[in-house]
C-alpha cells in the first residue's frame, strides 16, 4: 500500500464497484431514475447480514409475546392519521484547493487505503423497499434511514430498558409504555450495525455519484441529544476520532469521511474516463444560536448573512470558501471545523453539539456544451452534510444560563425544521406557503426539502424506556420527512460566469487582503508559499497579472490553463486571507490584554501523540464553565486549517513527516494577566 509523505488519515478502501450504480456519463433525469432502480435492486441480504433482533432476542427487552401481529405491513399505514405538532418533544416549551488547481485525483497513494474490511457481498444496496415511485415523473422523494444507538452507561444505571427493535432491514418496532408502533424507512440500522454497515446500506453512495454528476446532495441527521449523530455522521467523539490510531479509525469512522474517502475514488475513476479535471471547493459552518460562524475560519465569522438569489436559491454571503486539492485537505478541514464546533457537557451527553453544522463540497468540472448549445459549461454539483445539534427536554438535560439559551435556539429552529418537514410531506398544505424562512436553518436546507436537491435524512434514536417521546417524535418526523418529493435538478452555468464570478471574488479578496495588511502595519505580502503550486502562480505579479489576463484562447474558446489558473489565485488568496485575518484576531487579543482587556494565553498544542481511547474531556473546545468569580469563561480552540496543512506540507516535503499536527489555541484567562505565546 502506497501513502503519501503528508498523509495523516486512513479509511476503508471501498473496493471498486463495477456496478451500474456509479454510471460514468452525466444523468438525464432517465439515468437518475435508472441508477435509483438499479440501487434499490441490490439489495441488502438478511442471511448475510444478522444483526436485526428478532423480537424475542436475548438483547431485546420487548415482550415475548410481540403485538407484531397485529401490525400491517404496510410502509403508511402507521403514521398516515395524525400529525402532531413538535411541541410534544419540548414539553419545557420551545424554550485543489485544488491550490486553483484540480483536484488531485491522480495521486493514487493518496487515495489508496488500506482494504480494512470487506466490502459486503450483497453490494451497494442504497434502499431496501420499492424503487423510486415516480415513472414518468421528473420528482425523487426524500430517502429515510434510521439508526439505533446501544443503551449508554447512564441508561442502563438507571435500568432503563430497550424498547425498540427493528424487526426487518428497514422496519422498526416501537414497544413502549405508552405506544406500541411499526414504522418502516429506507432502511433501519440497529443497535448492532457498524458504521461500514450503515455507509454501504444508507444510500450515501448514490449522494456522492449524484453530486459528481452535478445535483446538489444533503445527508442530514435528526434526532434528540445524544442519540448519535454526530457518531453516526462523523464518528465517535466527533473530532476526537481523528487523534485516535489508524485502526480504530478505520472501524469507526463516520459517513462523512468514508463518503469523503469514496468521492476522492470516483472522481479519479472518472477523471480518467471524461479527460476533465475537477475541482473542489469547500466551506464549513455552523448555526449557533440563530448566528452563522465559519467553522474552517472562525476569525471570519463577523456579519454572515443568508442571502436569497434565483440562481442559488439560499445562501451565506461571504463564507469563506476554499479550493482543495487532496482527501487529506478535506479531512483536515473536517477535522478542524469539528474542533472549532461549539460543544458543551449536559446530563444527556457529555459530548454535545450546540450548533447545527454544515459541510458543502461543491465539485465543479467543465464541460462541453451540447452540439447546438457550443458554449463552455461549467457542472456545480454539490455534496452537503449536516449534523443538527440535537433536540432538549430542560428537564432532563439539566440545561442553564448559557446553555439553556444554546437549547432554546436549538429547539426553535427544530420546530421550524419540523413545522417545515410537516406542510412538505402534506399534499395540500405543500402547495401553500412553507416557512422557511423562519429559521437559518431551514433557509439553507430549502433546495433540499421540497427543492431541487436529493436528499438523505438520518433519524437518529435511543432505545431507551426513558426517551419513549422523543424516540417517537423523531421516528413521526422522519416518516413524514418521506412524503416530501424534490425536483432534482443538475446544476451548471457557463463557464464564462463562472469565471467572472470567480474574477470577482479574487477582486474582492485582493483588496480585502490590502486592507488587513495596511491594519497589521505590513508593507509586504504575505503570500502563502504553497509546494507544488503551477511554476507562474506562485508569485505576487503571476497572481496580478492573471486577474486581468485574456480568458480565451487563440481560437476563441475559453482557455484552460486561465480557469486553472484563476482558481489558483482564488486559493492563494483565499489562504492569504485566511493567514491576515488569524494575525488581526491575535493582535487585537493582545491589545486586549493591557490594561482593562481580557488576559490571553496562546499556547500551540502538539497533538502527535495518537490516543486509543476516545475521551470525551479532550473535545471539550468551546465549553463554558462556571468559574470562581461566576463569569462564564471561553475556552477556544481554532486552530487553522491552512496555516497546520502547509506547516506539515513545507516541514516533511519527503517521506520524513512524523505526522506532527498542531493547533493554536486561545484562552481567556480571567485571573491572571499573563500573555504567554509560544511557537
Ligand atoms: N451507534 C452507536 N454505537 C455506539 N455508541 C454510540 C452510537 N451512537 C452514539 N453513540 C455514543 O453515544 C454518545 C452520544 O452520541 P453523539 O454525541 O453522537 O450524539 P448526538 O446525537 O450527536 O448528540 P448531540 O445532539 O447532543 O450533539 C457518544 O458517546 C457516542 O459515541
Amino acid at each position: 500500500m502506497l501513502k503519501s509523505p503528508v498523509e495523516k488519515y486512513s479509511l476503508i478502501e471501498i473496493s471498486t464497484s463495477t456496478d451500474s450504480n456509479h454510471q460514468q456519463t452525466p444523468m438525464n433525469t432517465d439515468d437518475m431514475k435508472q441508477r435509483s432502480a438499479e440501487s434499490y435492486s441490490s439489495e441488502r441480504s438478511l442471511n448475510n447480514r444478522v444483526r436485526f433482533l428478532e423480537p424475542s432476542s436475548a438483547n431485546n427487552t420487548a415482550p415475548q409475546n410481540s403485538k407484531l401481529t397485529k401490525f400491517v405491513p404496510s410502509s403508511e399505514s402507521f403514521e398516515a392519521a395524525s400529525i402532531e405538532s413538535i411541541n410534544d418533544i419540548y414539553q419545557d416549551g420551545p424554550n485543489s484547493v485544488s491550490r486553483g488547481l484540480q483536484t488531485d485525483i491522480s495521486n493514487a497513494s493518496v487515495i489508496d487505503w488500506v482494504l480494512g474490511q470487506k466490502t459486503s457481498s450483497t453490494g451497494d444496496s442504497a434502499y431496501r423497499n420499492e424503487p423510486p415511485q415516480d415513472p414518468g415523473t421528473e420528482k425523487d422523494r426524500v430517502r429515510v434511514i434510521v439508526r439505533v444507538r446501544p443503551l449508554n452507561s447512564r441508561e442502563t444505571e438507571k435500568s432503563d430498558r430497550s424498547i425498540l427493535y427493528c424487526e426487518r432491514e428497514n422496519s422498526i418496532t416501537v414497544e413502549g409504555a405508552k405506544h406500541s408502533r411499526r414504522f418502516t424507512f429506507d432502511s433501519a440500522f440497529d443497535v448492532t450495525s457498524t458504521q461500514e454497515e450503515v455507509f454501504h446500506y444508507s444510500g450515501v453512495k448514490r449522494l456522492v455519484d449524484m453530486a459528481i454528476d452535478g445535483y446538489i446532495s444533503t445527508c442530514f441527521a435528526y434526532g434528540q441529544t445524544g442519540s448519535g449523530k454526530t457518531h453516526t455522521m462523523i464518528g465517535p467523539g466527533g473530532a476526537n476520532i481523528f487523534r485516535m490510531d489508524e485502526n480504530f479509525r478505520i472501524k469507526n469512522f463516520g459517513l462523512v469521511p468514508r463518503a469523503i474517502n469514496y468521492l476522492f475514488q470516483q472522481l479519479r475513476e472518472k477523471s480518467h474516463e471524461t479527460n476533465a479535471p475537477y475541482y473542489i471547493r469547500v466551506s464549513y459552518c455552523e448555526i449557533y444560536n440563530e448566528q452563522i460562524h465559519d467553522l474552517i475560519s472562525p476569525s471570519h465569522s463577523d456579519h454572515l448573512q443568508i442571502r436569497g438569489s434565483i440562481e442559488d436559491g439560499f445562501y451565506v454571503e461571504n463564507l469563506f470558501q476554499t479550493y482543495i486539492e487532496t482527501m487529506d485537505e478535506l479531512l483536515t478541514i473536517l477535522e478542524e471545523g469539528e474542533l472549532n464546533r461549539a460543544m458543551a457537557s449536559h446530563n444527556l451527553n457529555d459530548t454535545s453539539s450546540r450548533s447545527h453544522a454544515m459541510l458543502s463540497i461543491q465539485i465543479e468540472q467543465d464541460i462541453q456544451g451540447t452540439d447546438d448549445q457550443k458554449e463552455q459549461m461549467t457542472r456545480q454539483g454539490k455534496l452537503v452534510f449536516v449534523d443538527l445539534a440535537g433536540s432538549e427536554k430542560v428537564k432532563a438535560s439539566l440545561s442553564k444560563g448559557k446553555q439553556l439559551t444554546e437549547t432554546n435556539n436549538i429547539n426553535k429552529s427544530l420546530l421550524v425544521l419540523g413545522t417545515c418537514i410537516s406542510a412538505l410531506s402534506d399534499s395540500v398544505k405543500r402547495a401553500g406557503h412553507i416557512p422557511y424562512r423562519d429559521s437559518k436553518l431551514t433557509r439553507l436546507l430549502a433546495d433540499s426539502l421540497g427543492g431541487h436537491g436529493i436528499t438523505l435524512m438520518i433519524a437518529c434514536i435511543s432505545p431507551a424506556s426513558s426517551c419513549e417521546n422523543e424516540s417517537l417524535s423523531t421516528l413521526r418526523y422522519a416518516n413524514r420527512a418521506k412524503n416530501i418529493e424534490n425536483v432534482p435538478i443538475v446544476k451548471t452555468d457557463s463557464k464564462e460566469n463562472v469565471i467572472n464570478r470567480l474574477k470577482h471574488e479574487v477582486r474582492k479578496l485582493k483588496d480585502e487582503n490590502h486592507e488587513l495588511r495596511q491594519k497589521l502595519g505590513y508593507h509586504l505580502n504575505v503570500l502563502p508559499k504553497l509546494k507544488n503550486r503551477n511554476s507562474d502562480s506562485g508569485s505576487q505579479t503571476s497572481m496580478r497579472s492573471s486577474a486581468s489576463s485574456e480568458i480565451y484562447d487563440t481560437q476563441g474558446q475559453l482557455s484552460g490553463t486561465t480557469t486553472k489558473k484563476i482558481r489558483t489565485d482564488h486559493e492563494i488568496l483565499t489562504r492569504e486571507n485566511e493567514k491576515l485575518v488569524r494575525k488581526l484576531d491575535q493582535v487585537i487579543r493582545e491589545h486586549q490584554t493591557q490594561p482593562g482587556g481580557k488576559p490571553v494565553l496562546v499556547v500551540e498544542e502538539d497533538h502527535s501523540r495518537q490516543e486509543t481511547d476516545p475521551s470525551p474531556t479532550r473535545r471539550m473546545n468551546k465549553s463554558y464553565t462556571q468559574e470562581s468569580k461566576g463569569e462564564l469563561s471561553d475556552s477556544v480552540n481554532r486552530p487553522s486549517y491552512a496555516s497546520k496543512y502547509r506547516t506539515v506540507r513545507e516541514r516533511y516535503p519527503d517521506d520524513t513527516s512524523p505526522q506532527r499536527r498542531t493547533a493554536t489555541i486561545v484562552r481567556r484567562v480571567p485571573d491572571s494577566a499573563i500573555v504567554e505565546v509560544r511557537r
